[in-house]
């Protein structure tokens, strides 16, 4: 994939060193953005290999809204060094995405906020409300294709930021917001993203948001559009040059496929996601800092 090789010769030619909290050195750029074709193939790096069964858990661990890994770490180790042993994290991203905490009470005067009969929300046992983002996307997705004129059509946003949460976690989101957007009968969707490792985390960060969007085109009726990614903090770990520039010297080959089984958005699980003809050159093995 170009747009990723040119990334991280950008990065590489512009990068400043900067210390950071993990005790490893990067290099690091501000604000780097690009955006791919989705109808062009699946943008998984095909320059090295990447796991993509890892990514694929991934993916289905954020829409369980688990705000644990015990399911995840059955399968990939790519978060064990973040979770406690019992598999608890502080990580939220898919606790949010499906349970967003929401105030029941205690509202400043002429404010509005949604209650226990909104269609989104789930009053769970012990009393807290909560609002699933994802299905707040696909209702609306589904609804403005009927009317475009629907008042959310523009709005169709999903946080993974809380700060009552993320300015005290152990490792708050680093892909905290993105945004779905229909033009014409395609959907794109945009990422941004506070933080990005440009050998470890972004790979897995583009392949993950860019199936995501093809399963909720898929769920709507759309045809998949751009994926569009903006990293805040766009760095390279110093422990990860030689390897990316071994990487850069490589040719991208042509992009694998996916094929999602037809089953509703909900129902779907990981054995349903096919990925077809990847060819990729071999493993590059970087060592992620903690
Ligand atoms: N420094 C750092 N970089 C990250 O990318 C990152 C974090 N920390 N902390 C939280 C999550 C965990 N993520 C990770 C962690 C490890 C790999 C990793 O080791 N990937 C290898 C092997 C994958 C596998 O064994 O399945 C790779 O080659 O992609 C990737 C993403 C992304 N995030
Ligand atoms: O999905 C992810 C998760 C994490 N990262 C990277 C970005 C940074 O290198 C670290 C997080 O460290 P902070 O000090 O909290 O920024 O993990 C990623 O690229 N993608």
């Amino acid at each position: 994939m170009k747009e990723y090789l040119d990334m991280v010769k950008y990065v590489l030619d512009n990068g400043v060193r900067k210390k950071n909290r993990t005790g490893v050195d990067t290099i690091s750029t501000f604000s780097y953005f690009y955006k791919v074709d989705l109808s062009k193939g699946y943008p998984l790096l095909t320059t090295k290999k990447v796991y993509f069964n890892s990514m694929l858990k991934e993916l289905f661990w954020y829409l369980s809204g688990d705000e644990h890994i015990k399911e995840l770490r059955k399968h990939t180790k790519i978060w064990d060094a973040w979770a406690d042993e019992e598999g608890r994290l502080e990580t939220a991203y898919g606790r949010f995405w499906r349970k967003y905490p929401v105030p029941k009470e205690n509202h400043f005067n002429g404010e509005v906020w949604v209650d226990k009969d909104n269609k989104w929300t789930t009053e769970h046992q012990d009393g807290t409300l909560t609002f699933d983002q994802i299905q707040y996307i696909i209702d609306t997705l589904k609804e403005i294709k009927i009317n475009p004129e629907a008042s959310n059509g523009r709005r169709l946003i999903v946080s993974a930021w809380h700060p009552g949460n993320a300015t005290i976690s152990k490792l708050p989101p680093c892909h905290y917001t993105f945004a779905f957007n229909v033009q014409g009968d395609k959907l794109n969707c945009h990422l941004t993203q506070r933080s990005g490792d440009v050998a470890l985390g972004i790979p897995f960060n583009l392949a993950c948001y860019s199936l995501l969007t093809m399963m909720i085109a898929k769920e709507c009726g759309y045809k998949v559009g751009e994926f569009a990614h903006t990293i805040i903090d766009c760095h390279i770990y110093e422990n990860h040059i030689e390897g990316l520039k071994e990487q850069i010297k490589r040719t991208p080959k042509e992009l694998p496929e996916i094929k999602i089984a037809d089953k509703p958005f909900n129902e779907l699980t990981p054995e349903d996601i096919e990925l077809i003809n990847y060819n990729h050159d071999p493993l590059i093995k970087f060592e992620v800092a903690v």
